[in-house]
């Protein structure tokens, strides 16, 4: 269970009134964002990162589950009266809003008001561009870089969104976005088989195992292929993987002969390639040179970054640059939020940029470890929404 807890209260122990929620319901999980009004008295500087103009003082919240454990999102919604003070119309976006409608209609008589998957993820990744400093960010080699967006410059770019599956979105502007590509070779790839190959019962579990494990047991590099030698010739080193998993074909063993940790190495790195390498061909044929990467699969994991950073890097021949957001798998869900704004209160608008708060951001954190980054346990990425 990924999130049951109760929300915080005030400080004289009265539940903090929210406001506002919306949900992205996708395939393998749900996440919420909700807005709770601020009494006042604790704001915390070192906690804001943005800033909405909207007359109302508060924070933002994030939580997410797994999609199969979609009653404890509804006990979750229920026991904090997250729909509390608000009309029982709730935006939510993704394949759930319309799978679960009714299961929200008769468990908390709520009426999930639907918003496009797409409008919502470009939406929430251009609110993310432009109202957080240090939202997004490069990795390669273990360094984390921040970017500087620079508004009047952010647009073309590639929205990568890895999911359970993988959709590209050409961003043109607010609103202006074309879905120009994907591939079902995506996050639920990794986890389905990985949990078949590995018998480990959570994404974490995977991800750890992949930490420790070694690719090159299973891959079959190009030096196996050439004696050791590069293939120099068409670009390729010796150390280049020449075939995911192909050193399994090359001895009688069997699966539980290679360890787990093995498996989930070249797994994630097979995937992660593989959508680098269709991201940089989309970015090539729309003549992109940006690629923002959403969605959960990252989890800014840096193995994860890293491989598909080096992919854009060496197809691209360093043209284009993958960027990776730290609100990753929040862009739907924030997109449904804004959306409230777009229908009923008008003249919502961001107004101001301000300074991520310094522990999960720091750019000279070289021993970053991303999984204790999550946002549901740190909750580190709560947000406050001021008055203008
Ligand atoms: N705790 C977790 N449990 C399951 N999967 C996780 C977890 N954390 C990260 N993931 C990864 O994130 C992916 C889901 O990402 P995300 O929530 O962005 O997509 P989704 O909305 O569920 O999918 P889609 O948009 O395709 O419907 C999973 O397939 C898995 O690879
Ligand atoms: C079907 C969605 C959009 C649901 O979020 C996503 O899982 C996806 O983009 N899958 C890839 C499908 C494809 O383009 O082959």
């Amino acid at each position: 269970m990924d999130c049951l807890r109760e929300i915080e209260t005030d400080g004289n122990s009265n539940p903090i009134q929210i406001s506002r929620l919306a949900l992205d319901i996708g395939g393998s999980l749900i996440k919420l964002v909700y807005f709770s009004r601020d009494s006042g008295d604790h704001e915390d500087p070192l906690n804001d990162s943005v800033r909405i103009s909207n007359g109302v003082n508060g924070r933002l919240h994030f939580a997410k589950f797994e999609t199969t454990n979609i009653n404890d999102c509804l006990q979750f919604i229920s026991a904090n009266k997250l729909f509390f003070g608000v009309t029982i119309h709730l935006k939510a976006t993704g394949g759930g809003a319309y799978k679960f409608s009714d299961l929200f209609k008769e468990k908390l008589g709520i009426s999930l008001e639907k918003e496009d998957e797409m409008d919502c993820l470009v939406t929430g990744a251009n609110f993310l561009l432009k109202a957080v400093n240090h939202e997004a960010f490069t990795y390669l080699n273990g360094q984390k870089e921040f970017v500087q967006i620079d508004h009047n410059d952010l647009y073309p770019y590639l929205l990568v969104n890895i999911g359970s599956g993988v959709s590209m979105i050409k961003v043109d502007g607010d609103g202006k976005f074309e879905r120009v590509s994907g591939t079902s070779v995506g996050g639920g790839t990794f986890w389905g088989l990985g949990k078949l190959l590995t018998k480990c019962q959570s994404f974490d579990e995977l991800l750890e195992l992949s930490q420790r494990g070694n690719n090159r047991v299973l891959d079959m590099l190009v030096g196996d292929i050439y004696g050791g030698m590069d293939y120099s010739k068409i670009g390729l080193s010796s150390t280049a993987i020449a075939s995911s998993f192909g050193r399994a074909i090359s001895n009688s063993n069997e699966l539980h002969d290679y360890k787990p940790e093995d498996v989930s190495r070249s797994l994630l790195r097979m995937i992660s390639n593989n959508i680098g390498q269709i991201s940089y061909l989309n970015a090539l044929q729309f003549g992109l040179k940006r690629i923002f990467f959403g969605g959960f699969f990252t989890r800014g994991h840096s193995y994860t970054m890293d491989t598909i950073s080096v992919a854009v890097h060496f197809w691209s021949k360093g043209e284009a640059k993958a960027m990776f957001l730290r609100h990753e798998g929040f862009l739907g869900a924030l997109g449904a939020f804004m959306s409230y704004e777009r229908h009923s209160l008008g003249d919502l608008m961001v107004n101001q940029s301000v300074q991520i708060p310094v522990d999960a951001s720091s750019s000279t954190d070289t021993n970053y470890n991303p999984l204790e980054r999550d946002l549901n346990e740190t909750e580190s990425m709560q947000c406050s929404v001021y008055q203008a």
